[in-house]
């Protein structure tokens, strides 16, 4: 990566303002899912190492601008103590003005302070200059390790760097220099695979991919639409009739680049879109008349995985079919599971395959999980994200 990050300063002294996303699924204010706050660990522990004094702020949510008790980051303060291994974490109740400069400027060296949901006022979105000037106010140095928001041109993510010395964190520096990395020199063979939804989210993402990969693998709800635009009749499945003309173009573009785009070849047909709806197996060349495609088949399957056993370098963004669902599962984690096996990089980007591969246990397995669904997106689709682009170049 080509930005200075928190080894590039001498943090004897100083106050580091650091934007983590802290953005993480809670119910009745205990946090269901708190890996976003232990990827950030590594940052804050060595800034506290390096006896820095560490102001941390971040959003929760989408609370609109306005204080909600539903959207307070307090919890996280108590969650991130623990993980500390009992180190107190101080909480503001404001991210900016008195009360929050108090406590800052209170900090001894190595010190950890947690300032409420940026979030809570409207102008954090607006990436408004004042907002971004107050929040400068509470540090020396300002430290971006929120990689899952770093597709957002927000005060806490862009705005402030025009203020402070801007530096990444850990954490953003593993996640763009691991993808990054494979994009610009990937080793090859490079496999891509493509599901989710639908095909209108993920264009960018395949046209920035097929000249790099040599096999792209769609699944999900979006090979419907490529499926429907080679002439299948694809009965009640998604398929986005807006986006066939695109699907074709897609098509032809593989063609003329030589990159392997790779359809469903079976699928598993359901009656009706619920778990325990009938279901079946059905080849391309027999699809029923009525129900919908629901998850890749075996054949696909195998043809899929066999693909991904001969890569040195694997993406995987979006699910192969609703495997929220048990009975539509098997084609997304058998993807996981093949991934899993492969001797080479493997890197699972999107909130829907993150959990996906979780859920199969298999997270330990890949290279690099990222903590970013629309960032991974975004960055995939080769777009510059502003919370990289704020940072201060390396020398
Ligand atoms: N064949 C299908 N028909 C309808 N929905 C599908 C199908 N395959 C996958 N999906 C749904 O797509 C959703 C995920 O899509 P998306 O948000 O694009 O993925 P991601 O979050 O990984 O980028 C899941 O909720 C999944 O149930
Ligand atoms: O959870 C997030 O995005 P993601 O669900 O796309 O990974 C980030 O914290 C960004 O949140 P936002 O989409 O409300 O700006």
């Amino acid at each position: 990566m080509d930005k200075m990050t928190v080894r590039d300063v001498d943090w004897a002294g100083k106050t580091a303002l650091v934007r983590v996303d802290f953005n993480v699924p809670m119910k009745d204010g205990v946090i269901t899912d708190d890996t976003r706050i232990r990827a950030a660990l590594p940052t804050i522990e060595y800034l506290s190492g390096q006896g820095a004094k560490v102001v941390l702020m971040s959003h929760l949510g989408r609370p609109k601008g306005e204080r909600n008790e539903k959207y307070s980051l307090r919890p996280v303060a108590e969650h991130l103590s623990n993980l500390l291994q009992g180190k107190t974490v101080t909480f503001a109740d404001d991210c900016i003005g008195e009360q929050a400069e108090a406590k800052a400027a209170s900090l001894q060296s190595s010190d950890v302070l947690l300032l409420e949901n940026l979030r809570f006022y409207a102008q954090e979105e607006k990436n408004d200059p004042a907002f971004a000037k107050a929040l400068s106010q509470l540090g020396d140095v300002y430290v971006n390790d929120a990689f899952g928001t770093a597709h957002r041109a927000h005060a806490s993510t862009a705005g402030v760097a025009d203020y402070l010395p801007a530096v990444a964190g850990f954490l953003m520096e593993k996640e763009i220099g691991i993808m990054g990395e494979a994009l610009a020199n990937p080793r090859k063979p490079f496999v891509a695979i493509i599901g989710g939804a639908k095909v209108s989210d993920k264009i960018g993402v395949i046209e920035n991919l097929l000249p790099k990969v040599d096999s792209l693998l769609i699944g999900g709800g979006m090979a419907n639409t490529f499926l429907a635009a080679k002439g299948y009749q694809m009965a009640d499945s998604l398929v986005e009739t807006d986006a066939i003309e695109v699907a074709k173009a897609l098509l032809e573009s593989a063609k003329k680049q030589g990159a392997d785009l790779l359809l469903p070849t079976d699928l598993v047909f359901a009656e009706r879109f619920a778990a325990d709806a009938r279901h079946e197996v059905t080849d391309l060349n027999s699809l029923p008349s009525s129900g919908m495609a629901l998850d890749i088949g075996p054949n696909t399957v195998k043809k899929y995985a066999d693909v991904i056993a001969n890569a040195k370098t694997v993406i995987w963004n979006g699910p192969m079919g609703v495997f929220e669902m048990p009975a539509f599962a098997a084609g997304t984690l058998a993807v996981a599971e093949a991934m899993a096996k492969v001797d080479g990089v493997t890197i699972v980007g999107g909130g829907d395959s993150v959990a996906a591969i979780e859920q199969a246990g298999l997270a330990e397995k890949m290279t690099h999980v990222s903590t970013g669904g629309g960032a991974s997106l975004e960055f995939l689709e080769g777009k510059a994200l502003p919370g990289v682009v704020a940072l201060k170049s390396a020398k």
